[in-house]
């Protein structure tokens, strides 16, 4: 069986969110905000006053900070309490994962709205659990995608840039992790769409990526159909890869090693898309790419300012034993290794992390140069 599961509308224009209500009032009449902190203190007097003039009640909760199955109980309890007929999610993944599945729980439609392009976490019909103290506790798919997903480009594009990179590394992953599953078949209906958006996807990304990410951060910034294209990669196409499925297994690497690096605490400051941007580094190493490949991909994460060495991922112990434990930490589903057409030993892993590092570590010396140099220079 294939199941195809997308919001009933996404949409992605620059000021949305004072037109919020417009969109929002035919879904329901009386709202609980679920909001990171910073999130809701730069969206909520917008929102709130376009929800108020389309007539919409509002309730609003700050997010703890952590999607974890009792906050997701507690965050239940609070909107049946509330008595609300909608919940809208602001903020980064985690508060939309969180809300997403307060929605489904309490019986309720969501409406997300991402305010950073870290993850297509708005469009997905999936919750990403973790347990209280940071570690990746599993997986909890959701019936449906968030009913409407609000991407207002003005707010993302006033996000701080290393959001953006962060999702940038969560997106192209999406190919080079189905791409390898694709070995001696075509594949069915489901992973052949996956991978035709996956790659669409990545096309954009390696057009755009770059000079997006360089200039989102310029003071005065505006968005433009270049910056567009990219988050909707980031929310939208990484979104609709993960939307279709019909059971077949994948192995998911980069994405394993993420949820193995979530196990240590020194990486709980470093992004999701962070950890995957390493651990795809580490699954390019495991495929065997070549030389002149591996350094042109890393140099592309390294410009993107994602991390490429252990250090990088806030790592300060000896390498060796980082890697050992990192590498003992990957669970693939079961029968994924299967699709591979390379060995995924613990041992084989625990090597492609020393080399990545290395690399990592010799391009971050190599682009050091030249402010080595200013530095002396101007001294
Ligand atoms: N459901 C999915 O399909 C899916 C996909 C990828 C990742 N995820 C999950 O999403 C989470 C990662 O999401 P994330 O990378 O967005 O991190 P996050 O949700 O932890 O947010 C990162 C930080 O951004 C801040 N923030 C939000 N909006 C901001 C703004 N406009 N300006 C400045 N700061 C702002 C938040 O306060 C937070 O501290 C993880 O839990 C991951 O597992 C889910
Ligand atoms: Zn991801």
């Amino acid at each position: 069986m294939v199941t195809v599961k997308a919001p009933a509308a996404y949409y992605n224009e620059p000021g949305l969110l004072k037109r919020s209500g417009e969109y929002i009032h035919t879904l329901g009449s009386h709202a609980l905000i679920i909001g990171g902190h910073t999130a809701l203190s730069i969206t909520e007097e917008a929102l709130q006053a376009s929800l108020i003039a389309a007539g919409i009640r509002v309730e609003i909760k700050t997010f703890a900070g952590q999607c974890t199955v009792e906050e997701i109980g507690a965050y239940t309890a609070i909107a049946k309490q509330l008595q609300v007929d909608i919940i809208i999610a602001v903020g980064g993944g985690k508060v939309l994962d969180l809300s997403k599945a307060v929605a489904e729980d309490a019986g309720l439609p969501i409406v997300t709205i991402p305010t950073i392009p870290a993850t297509c976490a708005a469009w997905s019909a999936l919750t990403v659990l973790y347990d209280e103290r940071g570690q990746a506790a599993g997986y909890r798919p959701l019936l449906r995608s968030p009913e409407l997903v609000l991407a207002d480009t003005d707010l993302l594009a006033q996000a701080p840039p290393r959001y953006l990179a962060a999702g940038i590394g969560d997106t192209l992953v999406k190919w080079y992790e189905f791409a390898v599953n694709l070995s001696g078949n075509a594949g069915s209906v489901a992973l052949r769409s996956s991978v035709a958006t996956a790659r669409l996807a990545l096309d954009i990304l390696e057009r755009h990526a770059t000079a997006v990410y360089k200039e989102a951060g310029q003071p005065g910034y505006e968005p433009d159909a270049a910056f567009t294209e990219v988050t909707d990669a980031i929310i939208w196409l990484a979104g609709l890869v993960g939307s279709v499925q019909d059971g077949s297994v994948h192995a998911a690497i980069a994405h394993g090693l993420h949820d193995s690096l979530t196990r240590i605490e020194e990486t709980h400051d470093r992004l999701h898309g962070e950890k995957v941007a390493f651990g795809l580094l580490t699954q390019w190493v495991l495929e065997g790419k070549s030389g002149v490949e591996l350094e042109r991909l890393a140099s592309w994460l390294h410009e993107l300012d994602l991390p490429i060495t252990l250090d990088q991922l806030g790592i300060t112990a000896d390498v060796q034993p980082s890697a050992t434990s990192i590498a003992e930490g990957l669970v693939l589903r079961e029968g994924a290794a299967a699709q591979l057409d390379f060995a995924v030993t613990t041992e084989a892993l625990q090597a492609a992390i020393i080399q990545a590092n290395e690399l990592g570590q010799t391009l971050s010396q190599r682009s050091l140069r030249p402010t080595l140099v200013q530095t002396i220079a101007n001294a």
